[in-house]
């Protein structure tokens, strides 16, 4: 027994300027404006469900947190006890937390690393038909809304966590140097993949401490057109472009990268690949990219 994580749901994010984050949102990523309960804060659609992104004023910039879809009531019923036993300290949402989201239940936790994993089930979908800027429409549906990448501090104990605790299955490993995160020369420290759903991974570690919290959230687009096109915004905003076009190799991903107001990157991608957890088996890359990607902003 573990927890049944279906997809990721939602991600916070807190800002302080969220007026850089509605133009962000909106005109760099064309995600569409949708309505919640607190003005203050910004609700963004990629699909039905009523708020993916949401972005909070606050003191920082950095993740708040991100939301992970259960079933129904059985299966976060079954995760608070999977959490219990596994000694996982978690509290339950308050009537305002609950309202704000828009889902019946949920519970919170951190990781061992200060990362937060909010459990839910129930969110609110919209009648009203979703039209995003720029056309584009966004790859969820049993996918969930895309991946995120996390800092972690422990790459052995991380793979333990989110697999054995959480329930994530790994699909995809590739190590680092260990000198990059100030470990011994020739030592190893390793990148893992992990997925819930279709979709190849959902949730991606690395190794290194981040003071946004987050390294990057991808969101997949349904056609290169989009893009293109979003890489084209991109350049009129003059939004700072962390990693050019390229091809991952471990999930197949076109994808580019830019850097948010977040602090993290938003990885906007199409193309990416589709796995079978009966057929899968778990492999580790030996490159980042088949071609592209280069983090150097395309400098070098
Ligand atoms: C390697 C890889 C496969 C699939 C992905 O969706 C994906 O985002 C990555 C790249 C992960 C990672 C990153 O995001 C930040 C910069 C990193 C650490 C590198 O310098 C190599 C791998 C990169
Ligand atoms: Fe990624």
């Amino acid at each position: 027994m573990t927890i049944d994580i279906k997809s990721m749901g939602y991600v916070r994010v807190s800002s302080t300027d969220p007026e850089q984050w509605k133009v962000f949102a909106g005109k760099v990523l064309g995600l569409a404006e949708g309505r919640g309960p607190n003005p203050a804060h910004q609700y963004w659609r990629i699909d039905q469900v009523s708020a993916r992104l949401v972005v909070v004023p606050a003191e920082r910039d950095e993740l708040e947190a991100t939301g992970w879809e259960l079933a129904d009531h059985r299966a976060l019923q079954e995760a608070r006890e999977h959490l219990a036993k596994a000694g996982v300290v978690f509290e339950e949402a308050t009537k305002e937390e609950l309202d704000e989201r828009r889902v019946q239940e949920m519970i919170r936790f951190t990781d061992p690393w200060e990362n937060v994993f909010e459990l839910f089930h129930g969110i609110t979908y919209e009648a009203r038909p979703l039209v995003t800027p720029y056309a584009a429409t966004f790859v969820t549906g049993d996918q969930g809304m895309g991946h995120i990448v996390i800092p972690v501090l422990d790459d052995v104990e991380a793979l333990r966590f989110y697999t054995d605790v959480l329930g994530f299955r790994l699909r995809d490993s590739m190590s680092m140097p260990g000198e990059f995160v100030g470990k011994e020369p020739g030592s190893k420290v390793w990148l893992r993949f992990l997925g819930v759903n279709p979709r190849h991974h959902s949730l991606a570690f690395l190794p290194m401490p981040n003071p946004a919290k987050c390294v990057h959230i991808m969101l997949e687009v349904d056609q290169l057109d989009h893009v293109g096109r979003a890489l084209e915004r991109v350049r009129k905003h003059q939004a700072p472009l962390s990693a050019t076009l390229g091809r991952h190799m471990n999930d197949e991903m076109v994808s580019f990268y830019v850097r948010s107001p977040g602090g993290f990157d938003v990885e906007f991608g199409t193309d990416g690949l589709q796995v079978e957890d009966q057929k899968w088996v778990a492999r580790e890359s030996t490159a980042v990219s088949y071609w592209g990607h280069d983090f150097g902003g395309g400098q070098r």
